[in-house]
């Protein structure tokens, strides 16, 4: 374990230094572009105005000969546009350490757009060891190319090993961004029985006891749970953001909404939107409810120091809430500063 007062140090002599606190940034949805299909690409700049964050993927999902036509078009991609301009973060994700990928694509994207790139989605994570590496490889390649400000690092939760590890990874290096649920490569590297990218599935249910001829009632339950729980509590704890992954389904944006949902209020920060039908989803659910963010400034104005206990509507409140609230509020705001039709329906002001 290294020092901690030699956690926040740079790991290459003129790489810039680590952050301190992330940035502060609405980070509803993490759109997916394919960087080697030119005529996505050619929506890039229209796009970049209507998403939080758009990603351009190098890994699964890219032709094994396409990888340099991906890697070359999201240069482009990043050249042509000024995503800081609109509040939008321009993130890739690489291909897997024990690709022959990796390294042309660090080195590429570092060196032709490293001042524009936000940050670098690492999928496959299975310990903190993959981050050091990475870590160590960004700064060397900061520090020969002069970037300014550090390239942060979102993990993919997709192995089992990972999930094992999951708050060492967290933990792992001040460039930590957060990390996303990958459900379809951690399905397959637990041996779950499932085809699907993300949701429900019809077979995962508990049935009530048997009660005479009367029909066992029985519910679904949620495959993702456990995942998502450890993956919230190993960022927050240590002060970085966790993400729901892919939804596969296009065709069922019910379930794409309660699957987003499901996370929101599990503490997600956002999710992969794949499609732009799913834009529109994301932006719904991770935004709070109206009424939840009106009830929550009536707690905050009813203990405007955060103590003590007080009742509203019959209901209890006390420091705890405040700081319940406070979540609400402040996402309120965050969102409001971005999406002015909300600002008038939160009215904050
Ligand atoms: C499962 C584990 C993972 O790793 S998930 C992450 C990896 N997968 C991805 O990144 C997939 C990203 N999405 C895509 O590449 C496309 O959406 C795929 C799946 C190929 C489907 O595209 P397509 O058959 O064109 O769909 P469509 O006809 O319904 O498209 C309608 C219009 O929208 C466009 N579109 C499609 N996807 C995107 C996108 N991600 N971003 C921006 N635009 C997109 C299409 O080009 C199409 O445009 P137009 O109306 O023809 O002008
Ligand atoms: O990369 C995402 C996944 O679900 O696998
Ligand atoms: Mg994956």
């Amino acid at each position: 374990m290294k020092l901690p007062r030699r956690f926040f140090q740079p790991l290459a002599t003129g790489a810039p230094a680590p952050f301190r606190d992330l940035p502060v940034k609405l980070e509803r949805m993490i759109h997916f572009v394919p960087p080697h299909n030119e005529k996505v690409r050619a929506r890039v700049p229209d796009l970049a105005g209507t998403v939080d964050v758009v990603l351009g993927n190098l890994e699964d999902a890219v032709p094994a000969d396409q990888k340099e036509a991906a890697r070359a078009g999201f240069v482009t991609m990043a050249k042509a546009t000024d995503f800081a301009a609109t509040g939008t973060g321009l993130w890739t994700r690489i291909n897997a350490l024990n690709s022959p990928w990796i390294l042309d694509d660090l080195f590429t994207l570092v060196a032709e757009c490293g001042d524009k790139l936000d940050v670098v989605m690492v999928p496959k994570v299975e310990g903190p060891w993959d981050i050091h590496y990475i870590d160590q490889l960004l700064a060397q390649l900061e520090a020969r190319h002069g970037v300014k400000k550090p390239i942060l690092v979102h993990a993919i939760l997709e192995t089992a090993e990972g999930v094992a590890n999951v708050d060492s990874i967290a933990s792992a290096s001040p460039r930590m961004h957060g990390m996303s649920l990958g459900p379809a490569d951690l399905a397959a590297s637990r041996g779950m029985k499932t085809t699907r990218v993300g949701g429900g599935h019809p077979d995962y249910r508990v049935i009530a006891d048997p009660a005479g001829d009367a029909a066992r009632a029985s519910a679904q339950q949620d495959l993702w749970h456990y995942t998502i729980a450890r993956m919230v509590d190993a960022c927050m704890a240590n002060g970085i953001k966790a993400f729901y992954g892919p939804f596969g389904d296009f065709s069922d944006s019910e379930a794409c909404e309660v699957q987003f949902r499901n996370a929101f209020l599990m503490g997600c920060a956002g999710a992969w939107t794949l499609h732009p039908s799913q834009v529109a989803i994301a932006k719904r659910v991770f935004a709070p409810d109206p009424a939840e963010v009106a009830f929550a400034a009536r707690i905050v104005a009813a203990m405007p120091d955060g103590t003590g206990a007080v009742m509203l509507d019959g209901k209890m409140q006390d420091d705890a809430t405040w700081k319940q609230a406070k979540v609400i509020v402040d996402l309120a705001k965050l969102v409001a500063a971005k999406d002015p039709d909300l600002a008038k329906v939160y009215d904050l002001g």
